[in-house]
């Protein structure tokens, strides 16, 4: 059986293994020794971060807001709306680990957004709020990975189609059941069986990415990685140190990545030995990376990670949202299908020429978004040095801000109806406006928050677009569906992230 000890650790340089293990006696006395003075300096940096804004909920005591934003926060959320739409600037919400975070104004994006990552730092903000010293989440791959999504995967989509069109029809074939009669499915499970595949195909190619285990430890990373994250994140940060060795999520989260790591050594050998292979995201990382990279399988291992983090559960949540929209409103289908259909035609099959044609498509996976974002808050981000907005608002170094997102999409002063699922909201917007890159699905703006703002606006939206859109193509081709009990199934909103019901089932029959 493996050890703490004999498993790689993924840990920044700065902790050391074997300094610790058999000096437990002496850490109970450090330990003793550091609260105290930990708890005031604590309190003395909490008195820094100080903001002017009032504290929503205010009138509960914090296990009360705590739970409040857990399980309630849309109902938070909206009464911050309400106020920021009177004219408040900021207020603070007492999140569900009962950190501080700040809610500002959408009015002050447009601002925000042009501010410098030394101002205003999206990395630091996630690797904060998730302990990702410990967690892994945000590792130091984070910016060569964004980098190598907008220089090689987006340019690259078009000759990516045939692949993504392939591993999207072998996933179905293998994951999907037979549905000669109506057939109950669960749609979430099933979209996070293939979308590590078919996302693998271009990250890692083949045939790695049909490699049962790869799928799995890609998909299961990202919930590992947050398990280490809620285990640790109660500790005090000067405990974590010491206790991150105990707690069995981290083993598990070291296993997975020790594993990683053997298999990036498979693929280089594999890779290095055929050339005649297309470029994927394990080449292009390389070809991006500094001397030492290309051995370095424990970084490459990071780095494909990360990227599932990034792309896996994201994915999933949307296509099994879009599907759950489907299959309530099933007259949608035969629009969608007719429209498939002869752009499929005009173009001799489902290729790169296809998928710019779907633009009722394109609608109707944005209001899908539109009714189900991924996230109530968007632009997270640690401010690292005060800040005097324009207007004088200021943010202390030190605070974490978010610009409220979802209320706008309920907004009736923003939409017509919406409350309504309206798949063609957008198409039409398109039409009036005349603005073709405004309301596609992969737009990103003050009024689509959906993927974030500036500079880390989500890179790899261009590639979510391609690989749902071809996903939401085969299964309409393949499948009728329908809602089971004519119902959709309940999103599930924890704290400030919506997800599909994951035990959601719809029918499913196959077309003859
Ligand atoms: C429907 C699917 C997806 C959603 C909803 C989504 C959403 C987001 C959001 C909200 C952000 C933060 C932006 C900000 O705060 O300004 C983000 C960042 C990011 N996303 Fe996505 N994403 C999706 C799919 C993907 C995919 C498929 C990839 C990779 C191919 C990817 C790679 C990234 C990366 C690398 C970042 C960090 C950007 C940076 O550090 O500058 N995402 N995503």
């Amino acid at each position: 059986m493996d050890t703490l000890r004999s498993i790689p650790t993924f840990l920044p340089g700065k902790i050391d293994l074997e300094t610790y293990g058999p000096r437990e006696i002496h850490v109970v006395h450090v330990v003793a020794f550091l609260l105290p003075i930990s708890y005031l300096l604590l309190v003395f940096l909490q008195r820094q971060k100080n903001v002017k804004a009032p504290l929503l909920a205010s009138e509960l005591d914090e296990g009360s807001r705590k739970k409040k934003f857990t399980f309630q926060c849309l109902e938070l959320l909206q009464d911050g709306y309400e106020k920021a739409k009177a004219g408040l600037s900021m207020y603070r919400v007492t999140t569900s680990d009962g950190s501080e975070e700040v809610l500002l104004n959408h009015k002050y994006l447009k601002e925000l957004k042009e501010l410098p990552d030394d101002c205003l730092n999206f990395i630091e903000a996630i690797r904060i709020s998730t302990v990702g010293d410990y967690s892994t989440i945000t590792s130091s791959s984070a910016e060569h990975m964004a980098h190598v999504v907008k220089s090689d995967l987006t340019p690259s989509l078009p000759k990516l189609v045939p692949a993504l069109v392939e591993e999207v029809d072998l996933s179905i074939e293998r994951a999907f059941p037979k549905c000669e009669d109506w057939t109950v499915v669960k749609m979430n499970k099933m979209m996070l069986d293939i979308i590590p595949q078919i996302s693998a195909r271009i990250f890692v190619g083949e045939p790695l990415c049909r490699d049962l285990r790869w799928i799995e430890l890609s998909r299961d990373y990202t919930l590992e990685a947050f398990a280490a994250s809620r285990a640790i994140k109660p500790w005090h940060p000067w405990l974590r140190p010491f206790v991150y060795r105990f707690l069995p999520e981290i083993r598990v989260l070291h296993k997975t990545l020790a594993e990683a790591k053997e298999f990036m050594t498979k693929v280089a050998i594999d890779r290095g030995s055929n050339t005649k292979k297309d470029n994927v995201m394990f080449d292009w990382m390389k070809a991006r990376s500094p001397a030492g990279y290309e051995t370095d399988y424990k970084r490459q291992a990071m780095a494909q990670v990360s990227l599932s983090l990034a792309a896996i559960h994201t994915t999933s949540m949307a296509s099994t949202h879009m599907l759950y929209d489907l299959a309530a409103h099933p007259e949608i289908i035969e629009e969608l299908r007719e429209e498939l259909e002869v752009a499929m035609a005009e173009t001799n099959g489902l290729n790169k020429d296809t998928l710019p044609k779907l633009k009722k498509m394109d609608s109707f996976m944005k209001e899908s978004q539109r009714a189900n974002p991924s996230g109530l808050t968007t632009f997270k981000r640690l401010v690292t040095k005060d800040i005097t907005l324009k207007d004088g608002t200021f943010l202390p170094k030190g605070v974490i801000i978010n610009v409220d997102s979802s209320m706008r999409y309920m907004d009736s002063a923003l939409y017509e109806d919406p409350e309504e699922f309206d798949a063609w909201r957008y198409l039409r917007l398109r039409e009036q406006t005349g603005s073709s890159s405004h309301h596609q699905f992969v737009s990103s703006n003050p009024e689509s928050l959906f993927w974030g703002q500036g500079r880390h606006a989500c890179p790899g939206r261009f590639f979510a677009n391609s690989e749902i859109k071809v996903v939401l193509a085969r299964l309409l081709l393949k499948y009728d569906l329908t809602a089971v009990g004519g119902l959709r199934p309940k999103n599930m909103v924890f704290g400030t992230s919506v997800s599909p019901n994951p035990e959601g089932e719809v029918f499913m029959k196959a077309r003859g």
